[in-house]
């Protein structure tokens, strides 16, 4: 079994390059399904997740072919099966959403429900809805869903909350179906955006990805593309923690600044300087950073997927911060793994009260989710002594090699076989 041991370093310094976005990668992969032609894919980040999407796709009749490490050759042409494995849904979240490009390319697909981390209850019913308002019909029981239709019609879906998935899985499903779709109230994170760019180019008709209100209208047939995976702005996020805790001065490279807002702007709000370039942002740290609150949001907002990252620096930050997760009901878990290195928190249903100490201590922690691991790796660089991270498998879903990426900015961490 392999763990993450950090030893306290010295406040990261240089220059260090984003991976494609593992939330933008594994929709589009699955998005893959639709086309009929070639595809490749860029900039493709080398993740556990994305290895399993890939499995996925397999077994479903496509031909996936790796270029090089991060390019992907896809084929679909001869796609036969409408049914996915149980033992590679349970592996992840994302795996669901092969079943909207299922659905509208084969008029049937049967699925077990998603696994992936244990963040909140995750329920699949409103990527159901939407099927259903596209006249699938849907049977669920405790195991599988089965949806099917001879003919998708266009429909109106209000989601009842933004939510990423079901506004991905509904609009793969529209793109052929027979119509007009409107998706209102829709995800606006950027990864959705990139996943309409990638579908226009497969000859779909999408508007208004990006806004609350999509709008699809249906084709016959969908071809093939050549695309570039965004940045990954919760990587990218990461790392511009990483120079702040460490009191560091480090330039994050492929980015897009836009997407970096929420975080950039608490960064600054805390002390940092944040300087942004064209594709770069640099972060320089330094010993007065204070204490700063934050709420996560749907895109714009804060994203929930950097919470456990500012918690940790939160934990060293003059003053005492508070947190309100309000887009997972489970999303605190790193907080006993920060406690065990030294950390002053205090949770109460959604809200985390976190009192700034001078120092962590290193400990033995677990990464009990995937951004939960990545807070211990950024609290273990600045603790005392020794830090070691176990269950690592859940920081390899979504960080590609994390630990060369911070040793490169000077960190002291290595993974090892135990
Ligand atoms: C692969 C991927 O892109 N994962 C991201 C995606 O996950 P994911 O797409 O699963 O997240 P959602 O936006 O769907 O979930 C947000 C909230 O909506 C709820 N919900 C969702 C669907 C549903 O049918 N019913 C329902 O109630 C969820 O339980 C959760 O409380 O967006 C999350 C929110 O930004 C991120 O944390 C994940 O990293
Ligand atoms: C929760 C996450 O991912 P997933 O939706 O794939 O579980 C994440 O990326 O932080």
């Amino acid at each position: 079994m392999e763990k993450i041991i950090i030893e306290k370093s010295p406040p990261l310094h240089g220059r260090v390059r984003v991976s494609g976005a593992k939330n933008a990668a594994l929709p589009i992969l699955a998005a893959s399904l639709l086309g009929t032609e070639d595809i490749i894919l860029e900039d493709v980040p080398n993740l556990k997740d994305v290895e399993i999407m890939c499995e996925v796709l397999k077994s479903l009749g496509s031909e996936v072919v790796y270029l090089d490490t991060n390019t992907i050759k896809i084929n679909s042409k001869n796609l036969n099966n409408y049914e996915t494995r149980y033992e590679l849904m349970n592996k992840m979240r994302a795996s669901f959403l092969v079943m909207g490009p299922l659905l509208t390319r084969l008029g049937k697909t049967k699925n077990s429900l998603p696994g992936g981390c244990a963040i909140g209850a995750r329920p699949i019913d409103l990527h159901l809805k939407g099927f259903r308002a596209l006249g699938a019909e849907v049977v669920q029981n405790e195991d599988n869903v089965f949806a099917y239709s001879d003919k998708l019609m266009g429909g109106m879906i209000y989601l009842d909350f933004p939510s990423v998935g079901a506004t991905e899985n509904i609009m793969m499903a529209a793109t052929m179906a027979q119509g007009e779709t409107i998706i209102d109230n829709a995800a606006m994170e950027p990864e959705i955006v990139d996943l309409s760019n990638f579908l226009n180019k497969l000859g779909a008709d999408i508007r208004g990805a990006g806004t609350s209100t999509i709008k699809i209208r249906g084709v016959k047939h969908l071809g093939g593309a050549k695309h570039s995976i965004i940045p990954d702005r919760i990587e990218a996020g990461t790392l511009m923690v990483g120079a702040a805790i460490s009191k560091g001065d480090v330039i994050v490279e492929n980015v897009i600044t836009s997407h970096m807002k929420p975080v950039s702007a608490k960064l600054r709000e805390c002390g940092c300087t944040v300087e942004e370039g064209i594709d770069s942002i640099r972060v320089v740290g330094n010993d007065h950073l204070t204490a700063i609150d934050i709420k996560t949001m749907p895109y714009p907002g804060f994203p929930t997927d950097m919470q456990a990252q500012f918690m940790a620096l939160m934990t060293v930050l003059e003053g005492t911060s508070t947190v309100i997760e309000t887009v997972f009901e489970n999303r605190f878990m790193h907080v006993e793994e920060l406690k065990k290195m030294g950390a002053d928190i205090t949770v109460e249903e959604r809200a985390a009260t976190i009192i700034g100490k001078d120092k962590l201590f290193g400990a033995e922690v677990k990464a009990t989710d995937l951004r939960a691991g990545a807070a211990m790796v950024l609290a273990g660089i600045i603790a005392e002594g020794k830090t070691i991270i176990d269950e690592i498998y859940h920081i390899d879903r979504g960080y590609d090699r994390i630990e060369e990426k911070f040793r490169k900015l000077g960190a002291n961490i290595y993974r090892q076989e135990f």
